[in-house]
């Protein structure tokens, strides 16, 4: 998705938390010193079926979608769990609050980690991005894409690495590990889920696609 079309959804989002844009901004341009371009040909997903990772309870129950699956991308803490099933995660996607130190080791073996620059990880971009291998480091930001910050759409660690999936050509998208109605999760977690929700269910309809995590749902998701 490119920014145009991702603005209006960006300003929604801004909107409904109170994120401050400039501080979105001003992060983005921190992290952009510490990015190099990155070739998405890297993660060429043409005709692939690509497993979209979300850290929810499921993961471990659903880990044959991600072992069938041609590619694996992987939210955050997805990554570790699906490495202790012995699952390989192409891409880990992360805005590096929970679990730096495997984004670090990713880098540091030449594995993809996809680093995410927002308002509220300034400390956690100025720590890690340094770190982290350039060259195995794809930053991301949700504002307007600059020098090497790219922004492939989505907000929460598991929606971007779908969007970013769509961008690097996927042919289906499958999704172990999703809980919306995980009654762990309550307060600002569940309102970023619910966002992930409708922004799923915006890129199956750009894409044509049903996802099957959607079924069931998609009558009570307050459509973009
Ligand atoms: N029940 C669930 N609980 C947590 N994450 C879920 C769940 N279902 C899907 N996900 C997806 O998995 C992602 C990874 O979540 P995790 O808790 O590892 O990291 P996080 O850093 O808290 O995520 P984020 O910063 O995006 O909120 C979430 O961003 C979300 O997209
Ligand atoms: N400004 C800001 N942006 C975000 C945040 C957040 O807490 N603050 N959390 C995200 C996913 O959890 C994604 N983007």
């Amino acid at each position: 998705m490119d920014f145009d079309d991702w603005e209006p959804i960006y300003e929604a989002i801004l909107a409904d938390f109170g994120f401050d844009r400039t501080a979105d901004e001003t992060v983005r341009d921190r992290a952009a010193a510490y990015a190099t371009p990155f070739d998405l040909d890297r993660l060429d997903c043409a005709g692939d079926t690509v497993a979209v990772a979300g850290a929810g309870p499921s993961l471990e129950a659903d880990a044959a979608l991600a072992r069938d699956a041609d590619r694996v991308f992987a939210a955050s803490t997805a990554t570790d769990r699906l490495d202790d099933l012995g699952v390989a995660v192409d891409a880990m996607v992360t805005d590096l609050d929970k679990n730096p130190g495997t984004g670090l080791a990713r880098t540091d073996r030449g594995a993809v980690v996809v680093a995410h620059a927002h308002g509220d990880n300034g400390d956690l971009v100025d720590e890690w991005l340094p770190r982290y291998d350039a060259a195995h480091t794809l930053v991301t930001t949700q504002a307007a894409p600059v020098d090497a910050v790219a922004n492939y759409g989505g907000f929460t660690d598991g929606d971007r690495a779908a969007f970013l999936a769509d961008a690097c050509g996927a042919a289906n998208l499958v999704f172990p590990g999703w809980d919306f109605d995980d009654p762990d999760v309550d307060g600002m977690k569940a309102r970023k889920l619910d966002w992930a929700e409708r922004l799923l269910h915006l890129l199956e309809r750009r894409r044509g696609e049903r996802f099957a995590v959607l079924d069931g749902r998609r009558d009570d998701i307050d459509a973009l």
